[in-house]
């Protein structure tokens, strides 16, 4: 099955060449043999096949259309990837050295994002004590605490804070069995063993391993077979004193259709948060990218960026990627006046965003991992309709719309249900802090400003 890269890839060449002007030589010659080996956590893995065209290939893809691949990727997905390119001389060796024997998520140092460590990670009041958790884990995997569940908004360095963990074990004992997996991942491989009936061998790969790292755990919930399957994982290695760490994009009170037994498996050990950081650790963060990149970029232009990208971080790193990448194709100047029309459609001051209850449905939805379809159904299910309550809520109070306009946009529903639901939602907020939290963190995803 193809990657969603992949997918995209002749479009995303297609865009480079018209963009830039690429000759069909140079098109031939060097990105034409470039090959999508793998997708993960925002890290496209670009094979070369150096055996056409020879090793010092990797320095002229690198200096000449490493960049202009990063901005047509982002342009064509809309959301920016790193670049890891491999030779094909070397993938043999990569492949042999893998410490798993099956599957294609198996953690090596080779395939783990090498920027990704506990030296990059910038620290700020948002994500100390998720650092400081993490760096206590990996220096004593499996002791202290255990499972380590890792929560926060998208793009705000969990992935990051994982590897790290990673690279630091591996660093201090290579023959620790590392495995680093998406929720996602876990779940395809589950079905794919199901069907093979290569279940057994499934289990044995995942209950032998010493640290076990699982990624936005979010996606799990609602799919019961691989909960099972995971909850006995789990179990497996947290009595026989393996190391867990999980990420999510929130806690596991608010996983509302997460099993309770694994809610609590995931809440016994310790919980720690990455908020969005501050204008400091976001300079911070801009200026610790500028040092890896090698770039040399004005403050003032730190400063634009900083002030108007605020919450996500990997957007924040793209609107480098992007200032840079413009004044060198424009061959202009990197000043401020070059990063505001770079950046003018990511960051555009005065246009204020409209609000729709379309937009809270998709919003709602997305975080209680239901469907918008669900919201507007019939289904009186607390699972979707408390979640539907708060749709209405927050339409009461992000828009103008009367309740009879509120009950229309959400499946012709009548005014009083619209009434009752937002009163629900105000008395839930008034006594429950987590309501509250969910509330607040929802306002600030269809308001970010
Ligand atoms: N504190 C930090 N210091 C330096 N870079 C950071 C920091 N936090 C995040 N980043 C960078 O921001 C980008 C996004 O981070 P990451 O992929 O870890 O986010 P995430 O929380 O896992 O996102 P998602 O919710 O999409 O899975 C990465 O390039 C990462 O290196």
């Amino acid at each position: 099955m193809k990657n969603i890269i992949e997918e995209k890839w002749d479009e995303i060449l297609q865009y480079l060449i018209s963009e830039y002007g690429i000759t069909d030589v140079s098109y031939n010659t060097w990105l034409k043999p470039l090959k999508v080996y793998d997708v993960k956590d925002h890290v496209i893995t670009i094979l070369i096949n150096d055996e056409r065209i020879g090793p010092p290939s990797l320095n002229v893809i690198r200096n000449k259309y490493e960049l202009l691949l990063k901005v047509s990727i982002e342009e064509i997905m809309n959301d920016p990837y790193e670049i890891k390119f491999v030779l094909a001389s070397q993938m043999e060796s990569i492949e042999r050295n893998a410490k798993i024997p099956s599957g294609d998520n198996k953690i090596v140092p080779n395939f783990l994002n090498p920027r990704y460590t506990f030296d990059t990670f910038v620290v700020g009041g948002n994500n100390e004590f998720a650092r400081a958790a993490a760096l206590a884990v990996a220096e004593n995997p499996g002791e202290i605490y255990n499972p380590l569940f890792i929560y926060g908004g998208v793009g705000l360095g969990k992935t990051h804070l994982m590897h790290s963990i990673a690279h630091f074990v591996l660093n201090q004992n290579p023959d620790m069995k590392v495995l680093y997996v998406t929720s996602e991942k876990f779940t395809n491989e589950l079905i794919d063993a199901i069907q093979k009936k290569t279940t057994t061998h499934f289990r044995e790969k995942y209950r032998s391993i010493d640290i076990l790292l699982i990624d936005d755990i979010q996606f799990i919930i609602g799919k019961e077979s691989t909960q099972e399957e995971f909850f006995h994982t789990f179990n497996t290695l947290h009595e026989s004193k393996r190391q867990i760490i999980i990420s999510s994009d929130r806690p596991p009170k608010e996983m509302l259709t997460l099993e309770d037994r694994l809610r609590s498996r995931f809440e016994h050990g310790l919980m720690a948060d990455i908020q969005s950081p501050d204008y400091e650790t976001r300079m911070a963060i801009l200026k610790k990218k500028e040092e890896l990149d090698g770039y040399s970029i004005d403050e003032e232009v730190l400063k634009y960026i900083a002030t108007n990208i605020k919450s996500n971080i990997r957007e924040l790193e793209g609107a480098l990627t992007k200032i840079v990448a413009f004044s060198r194709l424009k061959k202009r100047e990197l000043n401020l006046e070059l990063a505001i029309e770079a950046l003018q459609d990511i960051i555009s001051p005065n246009e204020k965003k409209v609000i729709t209850p379309d937009l809270i449905v998709d919003i709602v939805a997305e975080h209680f991992n239901i469907s918008p379809a669900d919201i507007y159904s019939k289904d009186k299910s607390r699972a979707i309709s408390y979640p539907r309550q708060i749709v209405m809520y927050l339409c009461r109070r992000l828009t103008e719309l009367s309740v009879t306009e509120i009950g229309k946009a959400l499946g012709n529903r009548d005014h009083s249900t619209v009434i009752h639901g937002c009163d629900k939602i105000s008395k839930d907020i008034q006594k429950d802090t987590s309501i509250h939290n969910t509330v607040d963190v929802l306002i600030k995803k269809i308001n970010p400003e």
